[in-house]
Parts: structure tokens; sequence; C-alpha cells
């Protein structure tokens, strides 16, 4: 769990913002290339281009995987959309927006829940002083990953990052940063990608985008230079973005000649294939028949089935160094696949790779059958929703109002009533949930301490005084227009918020950086921000750790 205060006691710790320095960013002319003369050949990319059984013709230096990161509602999967109508993957006009926003929950709500992968295929002709002229066009493969924007799902966000070695940051040219375009940023930032910025939506009558260069320069020091203006909606600027991503993003570093090395990045249960994980190969070639080994449980499993998402799943028998694809292995349950394990080939020995950090439960709530009776059936839906979100823990608890239930773990709350719409609509359950709460940490007089989730589950022993209480506080970002700046800062301070930074983006809007109690935000917090800025109000947290 993730950082606790006590309850009664106020821990200052000194915010850390301001203009980090960018050392990792690639120059144009480590490549030999020039930075304004490239050109490249979307019509020539289409599907009947490229053998997909034929991945040996991609070593990494012709491969870029990267990544879509923005705010909610900036543009990300209509821009990732664009491009896979670009490079063929997909037809235009497909008559399904949001191609990668698949399940039912996020095409009802226009959101991305799941991080998703598309590999592409484009060619590319490099121009400049440095580059033959007579140069042919170049084919890349492209790896796509489309992220969710909201806060409750930054876990997926840096899953996706961690196959990446770049993002695209798209900004909505009329709204601007906003506070999980800061969140974003430094996930990117912290992971050491290149960043690519682009000002998406610039056909809207209030787009401002000198506006939000400057917010970039001063908010990230990113150079006004390198931003791409597009519109995903009218296709204007869209040219430019991918010959961006293969010049100014490195490939995947890694050794061709290493043993097999790769980093599982997600799992799904599919009902007949069995798990699928999708998997991004850091060192050395996979090939169906192999024999792998997960670092995590020391199963050995065969490969039946290898390939790439194109954007369906597409058999190619083999990955191979820098790519990204998914692999079938007969695993029986996701349970087996644990996300940021590596897999690798069985029997050799290789130093596993970096895992992910685990995930952080937030809120949790009790979930029971809306029919008593139909425990076993809600806890069949739960395991098999579970086998598709592992970020979610699950506990059984009984109660004596509503009988046998579970108690659950998520994210954030936007989480939470994903998870329960996911029941009701993919498996038919019908639940009653309960109040969501946050974890607290008891400390007794003889000094043992205990998290307790459930205040139900709080002991009442006689022999045993608490002796002091904590809970969790997070760190949240707010961006608001200036003039609201006055009742933000009321409502933080009403809700036991201590106020870390307060600086000006530019001349309209204010940031501000609180730490708050977990329990001030997890019930309406957002409604109540929102309310009194007049929805102009932008909010992310994070965990205060
Ligand atoms: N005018 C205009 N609208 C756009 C543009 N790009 C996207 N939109 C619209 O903006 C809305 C949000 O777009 P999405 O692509 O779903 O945004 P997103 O960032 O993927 O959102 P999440 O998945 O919720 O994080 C949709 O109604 C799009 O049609 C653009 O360039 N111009």
């Amino acid at each position: 769990m993730g950082s606790f205060r006590r309850a009664s006691k106020i821990f200052f710790r000194s915010p850390k913002f301001g203009s980090p320095s960018y050392t990792h960013r690639l120059s144009w002319t480590q490549f030999g290339w020039n930075r304004h003369a490239f050109c490249s050949h979307s019509r020539q990319n289409s599907r009947d281009n490229v053998n997909f059984a034929d991945l040996s013709q991609f070593p990494p230096e012709r491969i870029r995987n990267f990544s879509i990161i923005a705010h909610v509602d900036h543009g990300k999967s209509t821009l990732a959309d664009r491009l896979l109508e670009l490079t063929g993957t997909i037809k235009r006009g497909h008559g399904q927006p949001q191609y990668l926003d698949k399940l039912q929950v996020e095409r009802e709500r226009g959101i991305t829940v799941k991080a998703q992968t598309a590999t592409m295929f484009h060619k590319h002709k490099f121009q400049g002083a440095d580059v033959i002229d007579a140069q042919e066009p170049l084919n890349f493969l492209l790896n796509l990953i489309d992220t969710p924007g909201h806060v409750d799902f930054s876990y997926e966000v840096s899953r996706s990052l961690a196959a990446c070695q770049g993002a695209l940051l798209v900004v909505d040219a009329a709204q601007g940063v906003q506070a999980q375009t800061v969140a974003n940023f430094y996930l990117a930032f912290e992971s050491n990608l290149t960043i690519i910025p682009v000002i998406n939506k610039i056909d809207q009558p209030t787009a401002d985008p000198d506006r939000v260069k400057a917010q970039l320069k001063s908010m990230f020091d990113l150079d006004p230079i390198d931003a791409l203006l597009t519109s995903a909606k009218t296709g204007q600027g869209l040219e430019q973005v991918l010959p961006a991503v293969i010049e100014r993003i490195p490939p995947p570093p890694g050794n061709c000649s290493s043993p097999l090395r790769m980093l599982l990045l997600d799992s799904y249960y599919d009902e007949y294939k069995g798990v699928i994980c999708h998997v991004a190969v850091v060192d050395g070639t996979l090939r169906k028949g192999d024999k792998i080994s997960s670092a995590a449980t020391g199963q050995a499993y065969e490969v039946l089935d290898v390939g790439i998402m194109h954007p369906e799943l597409t058999p190619t028998g083999v990955l191979l160094t820098g790519q990204v694809g998914y692999v079938v292995s007969g695993m029986r349950s996701t349970k087996e696949a644990r996300v940021g394990d590596t897999l690798y080939q069985h029997r050799s020995i290789v130093e596993p790779l970096p895992g992910f950090k685990p995930v952080k439960h937030m809120v949790f709530s009790g979930l029971y059958p809306a029919d008593g009776s139909d425990f076993e059936a809600l806890n069949h839906a739960i395991e098999r929703l579970t086998c598709n979100d592992a970020s979610v823990s699950v506990t059984k608890e009984s109660s004596t109002a509503l009988g046998l239930g579970f108690r659950c773990g998520f994210l954030g709350l936007l989480h939470m009533d994903v998870f329960h719409q996911r029941l009701e609509q993919e498996h038919g359950a019908h639940v009653i949930s309960t109040v969501p709460t946050v974890p607290y940490i008891f400390e007794y007089s003889d000094g043992s301490k205990e998290q307790v989730q459930n205040p139900a589950a709080l002991p009442s022993n006689p022999k045993k005084r608490v002796t002091a209480t904590w809970e969790p506080t997070v760190i949240a970002t707010i961006i608001i227009p200036s003039e609201y700046v006055g009742a933000v800062i009321t409502l933080c301070s009403e809700r036991r918020g201590e106020q870390l930074e307060y600086t000006f983006m530019d001349s309209q809007r204010a940031f501000m950086k609180y730490r708050l109690p977990l329990r001030e935000i997890v019930v309406d917090f957002y409604n109540e921000l929102k309310s009194i800025t007049s929805g102009y109000a932008s909010f992310d947290y994070e965990d205060s750790e």
C-alpha cells in the first residue's frame, strides 16, 4: 500500500518540481539525418507490401516501439486510428472509431481502460546531406501502444512504457497541458523515453498552439520547434508523425545473439487459445516450438503459437530481438502469467529483467451477490474477470446483513466502477457494492501494527490499546484557470490538504500540488472540484511515497 501519514500529524516534504534536464534526448545528428528533410511513403504502406511471416527483415534498427500518452480525451485513440489507417493496418472508414478501445465499457464511456498494442509497417526514406540520394525507402516495423489516460489506470501506462523507447505526448491545442499530461510526461521521462510533443485538435476554433508550445517549454523544457501540429479529426499534419517517430525515437536496445529474454507485458484469457501473453523480446529469438521458462514461477512451457498484433493476432512463427508480439504457451490461468516476469529459453541461464512496481490498491469495497444464493456465480464471474485484470485484489469476506461476498482492492474509484460495470456486462453478475474505504494502519500499545481495510475488521481486544493511526496520503496535481485559485485553496484546506507547490503555467492557468489524505478524495472531491471551477479543473493524484 502507499505512503501513510499519521492521521493526526502532518509531515511536510518539499516538492520536487521544476525544469528537469533532458540528457536522454536523441540528437538528430547522432543518426546523421537532417531534422527537416524527411519524406515518407504512406501510400506505399499497404498490408500487401509486407510478408508478415518474415520478420527477419526487421532487425532492431528497423523497429520503433512507441506509446501515445495524454490527458483524457486529448485524442490518443483517434490519433492511433489515423496512424493505423495511414499504414494500411486497418481500412479507412472501418466504421469503428477508437479501434483499439475494444471493451464495451471503453466504447460506452469513451475511455481507454486497457493498453493495446498494434504492429504497423511503414516505408520511410531518409533525406539529408549525409544520406545517399538514391537510397530506397526502407521498411520499418512500428509497435504502437495505446494507453489509458485516466489516473486510475496509470499502472497500465507504466507497463506499456516499459516496452517503448519513445512516446508521443498528445496535448489538446485548446485545453493545453492538463494534470494527466504532467503525470504521464513524468512517467515517460523517468523511463528515459524520447518524448515527441504532438499538439492535437488544431482544427478547433479555440485552438492556440503557440500557448501550448509555451506551456510545454515552461513545464517540461520541451523545445517548441520539436512539437508536431495535428488534427486527428481532419488529418492535418498527420503525415509528419511517423517520420518523426522513425527519425527521433531510438531503436530498441538488445542483443540478437544473446540467449532469449522477454518481458511479459500483459496477458488475457481467450476461450479458444487459453492464456495469451503480450511480450517484448529484449534479447535473442523466440520460435514456435521453443521451450520457455518463467523466472517468477520456474514453470516451463512449450510455445504453441507466436506472432504480432496486426492489429488482430497474426501468427509469424518467430519474434526477434526488439519485437513486440504475443505468445500462446498452454498456460492455464493468467495467474501463471505474472506481468513484469522474464520469460527465457528453458535451461539457459539469464539475468531476469527488472519487473514492474507491484500494484497499489488505493480503495477497497465489498462486493456481494444481489441475490444471496448467487455467491458461486459471482465467485466464478470475479475469477474470470480478474484473469484479465490482475490489478484487482480479491479476498472472501462475510457480512451479517449481506451474507458471503468479497473484499476487492482497486487502483481508484473509476477502476472500481469499471470493474463493476464489466462484471455486469461481460459476466451477467448482479452485485451490491459497499461504500469504498481506504486502508488504515493501527499501532497498538504492545508495539504491534496492523493494516485494516474494512472498518468491520477492526479488532476490539481490550488488552490492546490503539496508540497511533496512520492513513494513506496522495500527492494531487491540480491545474485550473487563475480565477478559481481561491476556491480551490479553500477546498483543499477543508479536506486537510497541505500545499506543496503553487505556480502559474502562464497568465491564465495555475498549477498546484497538494498532499491530501486519500480518504478525503475518494468520495466526492473530484465532483466538488469540478463544481467550484465550473468544470475547468483538471486533477490527478499519485501515491505520495
Ligand atoms: N475537433 C477535434 N476533435 C478530436 C480530434 N481528435 C480527437 N477528437 C475528438 O476528441 C474526443 C476524444 O478523443 P479520443 O481519441 O477518444 O481521446 P483519448 O485521449 O483516447 O481519450 P481516453 O481514451 O479517454 O484517454 C473524441 O470525441 C474525438 O472524436 C481532433 O483533432 N479535432
